[in-house]
């Protein structure tokens, strides 16, 4: 696997081809138009440098424009045709997804090239029987920040070849050395299934008025170990992918708990999206 492709320049899609440039790999990163290109370049960047000046980037890797070097960020989806493997990352939206494999499975001229998505939640088989080659779609699923967190969730679906899952395996552990888990093709796989309730409960606590949002957060901070609260885990995440996996698993699983709070939604429609937009649950 040398030439690989991210579909959608977003927080995932940037911190994805970091990761991938920084393993060496030649990058194409496609986004819908110029001004998301310059974003996802800009947070990219940011990300390198700060890594760079911490010393962190090693001789393998090369300074932080030897990375920036290898990634080209374009808005045309056909410069994808010569890549080994493509990386899904755009908004969690089944149809916005499903459109998208179609046509990656017509721009990709090596028919053993693997089309995967990043999805936090949607059903891999929703995309793989849209392609002529499911026995090649996968989820590679990367957690955010993706240059810290070390697991990827490797989702087949039940097309998907096993030689594909290994061909991915040995791109996440022995190219991006990161560590990942097998999880079976349902919403939200392991780590989604049970970290989206946990952090649904923490937003009706607050909506309800129990506590504070600051309260809540350094309750699991301070009494629980975990490194943010849920909260502002959610704010990291952005809210309209929290609505947007909420949903997926209740759409799957029909359970009360995985249902999408009132505040939620109204925060979503007034675009409060948390980091990326600004204001969420907190004010950045
Ligand atoms: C929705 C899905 O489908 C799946 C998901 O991803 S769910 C979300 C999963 N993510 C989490 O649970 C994140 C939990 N939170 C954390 O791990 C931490 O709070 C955090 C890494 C986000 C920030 O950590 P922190 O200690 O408060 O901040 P900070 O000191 O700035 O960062 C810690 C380290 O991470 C690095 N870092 C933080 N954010 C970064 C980013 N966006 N990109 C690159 N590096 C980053 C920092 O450079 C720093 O590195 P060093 O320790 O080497 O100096
Ligand atoms: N935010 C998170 O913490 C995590 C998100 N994910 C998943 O990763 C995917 C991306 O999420 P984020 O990066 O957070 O979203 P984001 O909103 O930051 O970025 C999405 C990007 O996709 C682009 N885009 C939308 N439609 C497109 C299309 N048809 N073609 C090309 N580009 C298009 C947008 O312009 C935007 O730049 C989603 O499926 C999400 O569920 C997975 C793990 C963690």
């Amino acid at each position: 696997m040398e030439r690989v492709g991210v579909v959608g320049f977003g927080l995932m899609g940037a911190g994805i081809a970091e990761v991938s440039a920084r393993a060496g790999l030649d990058v194409v990163v496609v986004d819908a138009d110029q001004a998301a290109l310059d974003r996802g370049r800009s947070r990219l960047e940011a990300s390198l440098r700060r890594a760079e000046a911490k010393g962190k980037l090693t001789a393998a890797e090369g300074s932080a424009d030897d990375v920036l070097a290898r990634i080209r960020p374009v808005t045309e989806l056909d410069a994808l045709a010569d890549r080994q493997l493509v990386v899904e990352a755009i908004v969690e939206d089944e149809a916005a997804k499903v459109d998208l494999f179609r046509t990656l499975d017509k721009t990709l001229t090596d028919d053993q090239a693997i089309l995967a998505s990043n999805t936090s939640s949607i059903p891999i088989m929703k995309l793989g029987v849209v392609t002529q080659r499911p026995e090649h779609v996968l989820g590679i699923h990367f957690f955010n920040p993706v240059p810290v967190l070390k697991l990827v969730e490797l989702v087949p679906s039940l097309l998907t070849a096993p030689e594909t899952t290994e061909r991915s395996r040995a791109f996440v552990q022995d190219r991006l050395g990161k560590q990942a888990i097998d999880c079976q093709d349902r919403a939200g796989f392991v780590v989604n299934a049970l970290l989206i309730p946990f952090i649904l409960s923490a937003i009706r606590m607050y909506e309800s008025g129990f506590a504070s949002a600051e309260d809540i957060d350094q309750g699991l901070v301070l009494g629980a170990a975990h490194p943010q609260g849920p909260l502002a885990l959610a704010d990291l995440i952005g809210l309209d992918t929290t609505k947007a996996v909420a949903e997926s698993l209740y759409e799957e699983f029909k359970e009360p708990l995985y249902a999408a709070p009132p505040l939620l939604q109204r925060m979503v429609d007034a675009g409060l999206l948390g980091r990326k937009s600004g204001r969420g649950f907190y004010t950045y």
